[in-house]
């Protein structure tokens, strides 16, 4: 369910935020592209279907995915330390999504 997912975003977050291990970095990020896209699927009990607040949620999970790839990609170029700093764009997606949605 979508608590689940959430649970484990959050788990592995915390390790995309505190590994300086690349491969590490990389598999956590891969795993939460996995959890967004699930989440994605799944509404909160306060959006009703087909209304217009649900293309905004779904965009809110397009906006995460965009940033764990953009993270994920300067870790495969073996930029770590830039890496670093594009992962804390994930948080914000985060903050900003749940003032909305939570
Ligand atoms: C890395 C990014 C994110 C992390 C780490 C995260 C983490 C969490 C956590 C820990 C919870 C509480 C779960 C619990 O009750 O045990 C939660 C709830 C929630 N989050 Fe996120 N979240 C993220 C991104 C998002 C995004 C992008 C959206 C929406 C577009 C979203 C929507 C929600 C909603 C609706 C809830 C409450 C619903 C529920 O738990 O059933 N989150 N999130």
């Amino acid at each position: 369910d979508l608590t689940t997912h959430m649970q484990s975003l959050a788990k592995q977050f915390q390790i995309v935020n505190t590994t300086e291990d690349s491969a590490e970095f990389i598999a956590a990020l891969d795993a939460m592209r996995t959890d967004a896209q699930a989440a994605s699927e799944i509404l909160p009990g306060s959006l009703t279907e087909n209304s217009e607040e649900v293309k905004n949620y779904k965009q809110g999970y397009n906006d995460l995915i965009a940033a764990i790839d953009a993270a994920a990609e300067l870790a495969k170029a073996g930029k770590m330390a830039e890496a670093k700093v594009a992962a804390e764009k994930i948080a914000e997606v985060r903050n900003t999504n749940h003032k909305q949605f939570r």
